[in-house]
């Protein structure tokens, strides 16, 4: 089986719903930010004031195709992992691609109250909004995609079960 990569905007659920399907799948589970905290001793909103987002992409970068090679594990990526071409490309070939996405309302709601996501900084509203027009289309390019407003994780789980099997049955590994 090959790795299965969720990716969409922040707030989707990737690293909740990562957790839970690698558990129902018997499979090990690796959040992409937090292998990048671990290596780095620091955490996300620290790494972008001390060294910059331009710095964060690149470790993003390494980190995903360390991950990628390892193989056979849910790997949940932060929701800008798929702005470098490269790293989509990665992804694609190494693995599984799933997008999650969900409402903005239903986003802002879910990340209102967040203080771990430097790029929300300054308004959780705002920014929610400005990066979703920024990035509208970035998450499309992956054949299973799953909406996860008003669902519950293991229906998530479920539905995201579901479409790997009937796309392994179709002969993707
Ligand atoms: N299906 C869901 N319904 C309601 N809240 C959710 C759902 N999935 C995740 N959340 C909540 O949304 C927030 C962001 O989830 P998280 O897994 O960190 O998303 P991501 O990794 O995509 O940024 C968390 O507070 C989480 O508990
Ligand atoms: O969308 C982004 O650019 C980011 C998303 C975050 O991960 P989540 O999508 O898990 O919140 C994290 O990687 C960082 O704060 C940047
Ligand atoms: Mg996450």
């Amino acid at each position: 089986m090959k790795n299965l990569v969720l990716v969409g905007f922040m707030g989707t659920g990737k690293t909740t719903v990562g957790a839970a399907l690698a558990a129902s799948m018997g499979m090990k589970h690796t959040d992409l930010d937090d292998a990048i905290v671990e290596s780095e001793g620091r955490s996300i909103p620290e790494i972008f004031t001390d060294q910059g987002e331009a710095y964060f992409r690149d470790v993003e970068t390494k980190r995903l195709a360390q991950l990628l090679a390892a193989g056979h594990q849910v790997l949940t990526t932060g929701g800008g992992a798929v702005l470098r071409k490269q790293n989509v490309e990665m992804m694609m070939e190494h693995g599984i691609v799933i997008t999650l996405y969900a409402t903005e309302e239903e986003l802002i709601k879910r990340l209102e109250n967040d203080t771990g996501r430097p790029l929300l900084a300054g308004g959780v509203a705002t920014r929610v909004k400005t990066l979703m027009a920024e990035r509208a289309g970035v998450y499309d390019f992956a054949p299973i995609q799953v909406d996860t407003t008003g669902k519950s994780l293991s229906d998530i789980v479920m539905e995201i079960t579901s479409q790997v099997v009937e796309r392994t049955q179709d002969g993707e590994q």
